[in-house]
């Protein structure tokens, strides 16, 4: 889809189409509609930066409680979105041997209780030796530090979620390589 029919599209199409692009958070492409017409996809991902930069700290803490554990039970269980399967998949989470579901179960249980969100990274731009890594790694952040760093990552997720649904052709060009 390029931009000309994303700005083409109702608000209903709109939200059906980005919905997820933020994890089970569509009231965030739900507030950026309303800054359509988008002049790229560099547009939208600004937008939706912006709305997320202007959420209190509870906000953001919401946006990282949306997220599922990454290899938590859901991945087996078919109740994980679409999107974040497939992240997951990518990142190496549906073959773990049981002793690495249980290093990371029990990693993510000591990152939730310690700042009371999910560990959240960008599964499709590391491998799971390097999820594992960080995740201990930023284990030893303070909860500001880390939350900064979390939604970072939220962000990543959606411009590749982003980069999915929207070509990065500039307006028009599909008209000039047809005329
Ligand atoms: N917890 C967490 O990071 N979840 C996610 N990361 C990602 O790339 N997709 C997700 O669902």
């Amino acid at each position: 889809m390029d931009i000309n029919a994303v700005n083409a599209l109702s608000y209903e199409d709109f939200l059906e189409v980005f919905g997820n692009v933020i994890e089970k958070c569509p009231i965030i492409p739900a507030a950026v509609w309303t800054h359509r017409p988008f002049s790229g996809l560099e547009d939208i991902e600004a937008h939706i930066s912006n709305f997320i930069n202007s959420l209190p700290e509870s906000g953001k803490e919401g946006i990282l409680r949306c997220h599922p554990d990454l290899a938590g039970r859901e991945l087996h269980s078919g109740a994980l979105t679409r999107d974040s399967q497939e992240e997951q998949r990518a990142a190496g989470f549906t073959h773990l041997q049981p002793e690495e579901v249980s290093r990371m179960r029990s990693l993510n249980s000591e990152y939730k209780a310690r700042f009371g969100f999910p560990f959240v990274i960008c599964a499709r731009l590391n491998t799971k030796r390097d999820i594992m890594r960080e995740l201990l790694k930023r284990l030893g952040n303070d909860r500001e530090t880390e939350r900064t760093r979390a939604i970072g990552e939220v962000k990543k997720i959606c411009a590749l979620r982003l980069s999915n649904l929207v070509l990065h052709d500039p307006p028009n060009s599909e008209k000039t390589r047809v005329a």
